[in-house]
């Protein structure tokens, strides 16, 4: 920050009254301002119009201004004034005791008054220091708003209890909230989504209340009711003695970062066609259920089903139908299971389902998964029913299409087998279930030579 000029001042004093001018220039040179031969040091201009001329040619560095002039009163003096001269400290000159005008003549953009009669060079002195320090903090402070209101990013301002004092125009862009409506709330009153639990908040309190900055991304809620996803940043605004006075929140929008990570993540790990796990997920999910049944020795089991003759409908009707199909089959196969189960889409039109946490006894896993099994047989036998699409040569129709699947089965622990073999074990079993004529469970303990 600028410190006080070093040279003398100059000043300007827009006053009418001869005796009160004569005053205000001894008191200048009392109070060690200015130099005291210097008789340019104040100028002086008796009416409004001459004070914003002089002010114009000599550039004073502080104008004291009479609020009563031959051609302007009150606060007309001071807007005057101050829209001619911005960057110029204005102390205001009052005629009487009047608390109330003086205050308005620091709304209207003087940086102090005095009362006509009632100061000396010491306060006269004071004064204009002061109204030199107060412009250049202003025009920081001015600095700082237009650079807060013009980042994108939301920023609120609270009071040690979180209540809003003040939001920038990103914040309302982001939320739907104005300024005027952001007063008083907290800000988890306007935008929370419910997302969140209470741990997620108790823990942002107790870092925040503790001194320290917390950062974290989360879902909140616009005054529409739509959500957002958000990064925020909130530290904590310390007095000297330690004790919290205000919190400042920095938001960001990451919505769309969050989508493209989600489709980057769906592209990685599902399948486009039926958005079902694909072959990297289920290894994954395979994997953990292992790892899980190593220390809790639950039994899993692992279906790989082909659905049988296929082909033909892709060679009558085109892909598009086949497509419909194994949609179509996926929601069945979703259906018969639990959510904690994991259906997979192998490739082509092979599925693999695995179904995670069966119970400690093998036989009665078997028989469960059995059942499972043949409920899942049933359900993808039952006709499907295929629309064609208009851009083909026959007129958009239905087609009734029936189609059933031979279903390997391997059952087992995490001390038994690996992910690698629990998949080759019920491939097998799936392969001698086609052999077998299709339309079949086969478990692959039931083969001759079960690996
Ligand atoms: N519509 C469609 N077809 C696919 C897709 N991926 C693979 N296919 C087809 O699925 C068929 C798989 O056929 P197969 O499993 O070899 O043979 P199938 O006719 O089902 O006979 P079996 O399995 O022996 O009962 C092939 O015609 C592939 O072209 C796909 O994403 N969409």
């Amino acid at each position: 920050m600028n410190t006080l000029p070093l040279k003398p001042l100059s000043i300007l004093a827009v006053e009418d009254d001869p005796g009160d001018f004569g005053l205000i220039r001894a008191h200048v040179r009392l109070s060690g301002l200015c130099a005291k031969d210097d008789k340019e040091a104040v100028i002086w201009a008796k009416i409004l119009a001459g004070g914003v001329v002089a002010a114009q040619k000599s550039h004073p560095d502080i104008i004291l201004l009479d609020l009563s002039l031959p051609d302007s009163a009150g606060m007309d003096t001071v807007h005057a004034m101050r829209s001619a001269h911005p960057g110029t400290p204005i102390v205001v000159l009052t005629g009487h005791d009047d608390y109330d005008l003086a205050n308005a003549a620091l709304q209207a953009g003087a940086q102090d008054y005095l009362v006509k009669g009632h100061f000396d060079h010491n306060a006269l002195g004071r004064a204009i220091r002061y109204a030199l320090v107060r412009i250049q903090l202003e025009s920081r402070l001015r600095l700082s708003e237009v650079a807060l209101n013009a980042v994108a990013n939301g920023i609120v301002i609270t009071d040690q209890h979180a209540q809003i004092e003040w939001v920038n125009p990103a914040f309302t862009r982001l939320t739907g909230y104005t300024l005027e409506e952001a007063i008083g709330n907290k800000p988890g009153d306007l935008v929370k989504s419910g997302h969140h639990s209470e741990s997620f908040y108790q823990d942002m309190w107790q870092t925040i209340l503790s001194g320290q900055a917390w950062n974290a991304e989360m879902l909140n809620r616009r005054k529409d009711g739509s959500h957002y996803d958000e990064s925020l940043h909130i530290t904590p605004v310390i007095s000297e003695n330690g004790s919290i006075l205000h919190f400042v929140a920095i938001m960001q929008d990451i919505t769309e970062r969050k989508r493209t990570d989600e489709t980057i993540r769906n592209l990685a790990f599902y399948d486009t066609l039926t958005k079902l796990p694909n072959r990297r997920l289920l290894n994954e999910h395979l994997n953990r259920a292992i790892a899980s049944s190593r220390r809790n020795n639950h039994y899993n089991a692992l279906m790989f089903l082909d659905l049988d003759n296929f082909k033909p409908l892709n060679d009558t009707y085109g892909h598009v139908i086949g497509d419909q199909l194994l949609v179509e089959a996926a929601h069945r196969l979703k259906a018969c299971v639990r959510e904690i189960d994991t259906v997979a889409r192998f490739g082509g039109d092979e599925f693999i389902i695995l179904l995670s946490e069966l119970t400690e006894n093998e036989s009665e896993s078997t028989i469960q998964t059995g059942i499972i099994a043949e409920k899942i047989r049933d359900i993808l036998s039952a006709p499907y029913f295929l629309k064609t699409t208009p851009h083909q040569i026959m007129p958009p129709h239905s087609i009734e299409h029936h189609c059933t699947a031979s279903i390997g089965v391997s059952v087992f622990t995490g001390h038994s087998t690996t992910a690698e073999t629990a998949i080759l074990q019920a491939d097998k079993a799936m392969y001698q279930a086609k052999e077998r004529g299709r339309n079949l469970v086969v478990f692959n303990q039931d083969l001759h030579d079960p690996d």
